[in-house]
């Protein structure tokens, strides 16, 4: 990271913050291999041949013991593993998420189509009872073979339309297609440290742009903030929004929206003091820097997953100086890790 940041002077280089290096994981995507009588949960090995991923020890040990079961609840089911090589099959995915506040769990079934709907239907009471902690289950429907695991129509079958999730103090929500970070620990201090650092700037406006269900610019606002948040998948707002209602915050407005063609439409008229953001992999791009510098707020938190977009994107961000860098090893037994660093308008 030093290396990247190399053409970069930071002022502070903040200690790298850890969590634990297992059990952490919230999230399970599993690949649905093997036959309808012996299905494995896990991901196809370099020999093609299934390696059962249920018992990682990167999942919390009630994860580990549910996701057991869901292999025999497809078993039990009779719906057959989705095989690529064919064509041929219905069961592709296993998508579990965990609350961490609650150990409550969200379940999604990604299949080809819905003709294994009934039988699922027909096995989910016994399952339900087995483990009280699902309480959100749906099927994802995804017809094509392609490289994204999820399809459009999300068809819910038993449950709650939402997880609830707290980091410190601030209620979260998870929906089957909003993204959530999949380290609780680390991302509950994560943005815990975007709070702390954005206090003293005492910020009037911010903009959480990329925000997701909302994490960053909730735990920032307080009540006399105007917080701007956008993000591109509408039930991500939807959360965000039910999440600044919880916390009385009324002065917020939440849209699912384009980033980059929210602040291009927008930069004329209203610059907020902090920008926060918060990207994917690609990073925010050359015309979102270029806006960022045209505006250019007092401050921007940027927030990334990826050090090599996050070197490019800062280089094409003309007029600041790069005040604060700190590691968070939200991803351990990898080389990625997420970075969050705060810039500070030259003036
Ligand atoms: C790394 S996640 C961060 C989400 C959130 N800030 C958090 O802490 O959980 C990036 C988010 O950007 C959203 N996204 C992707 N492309 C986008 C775009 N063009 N405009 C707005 N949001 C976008 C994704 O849906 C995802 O929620």
């Amino acid at each position: 990271m030093q290396q990247l940041l190399a053409s970069f002077t930071v002022t502070e280089w903040l200690p790298p913050v850890s969590g634990a290096d297992s059990g952490f994981r919230n999230k399970a995507k599993m690949v649905v291999l093997g036959t309808a009588q012996q299905p494995v949960l896990g991901i196809p090995g370099p020999d093609g041949e299934p390696v059962n991923l249920c018992d990682c020890p990167l999942y919390p040990a009630d994860m580990q013991q549910l996701l057991q079961r869901l292999q025999l609840f497809v078993r039990q089911a009779g719906v057959p593993p989705y095989r690529v090589d064919k064509a041929k099959g219905e069961l592709k995915y296993i998508l579990l998420t965990r609350a961490q506040v609650s150990g409550e769990f969200m379940l999604r079934f990604v299949l080809r189509s819905t003709e294994a709907i009934p039988r699922i239907e027909q096995q989910l009471p016994a399952l339900l009872h087995e483990f009280p902690a699902i309480k959100v289950v749906t099927v994802n429907l995804q017809p094509v073979h392609m490289a994204r695991l999820e399809g459009e129509q999300e068809i819910w079958l038993a449950g709650e339309q939402r997880l609830r999730e707290v980091f410190n103090d601030v209620p979260l929500y998870m929906r089957p297609k909003s993204f959530f970070q999949t380290n609780p620990q680390v991302a509950a201090a994560l943005y815990q440290s975007a709070r702390d650092w954005l206090q003293p700037l005492a910020p009037t406006a911010i903009w959480d742009l990329f925000c997701g269900v909302g994490g960053f610019g909730l735990h920032c606002a307080t009540s006399s903030t105007r917080l701007t948040g956008i993000e591109i998948e509408a039930e991500a707002i939807a959360c965000a929004q039910l999440s600044a209602a919880h916390l009385g915050l009324e002065n917020v407005s939440f849209q699912a929206l384009d980033s980059t063609d929210f602040a291009l439409g927008n930069a004329a008229l209203d610059v907020p003091d902090v920008v926060i953001v918060n990207p994917p992999r690609r990073g925010i791009g050359a015309t979102l820097c270029r806006q960022l510098s045209a505006f250019a707020p007092a401050h921007i938190l940027y927030s990334s997953c990826n050090s090599q977009s996050l070197a490019r994107d800062l280089a094409a961000i003309d007029g600041y100086h790069l005040q604060r860098v700190q590691l968070f090893d939200m991803f351990p037994h990898t080389d990625h890790f997420e970075v969050l660093t705060l810039l500070n308008r030259i003036d």
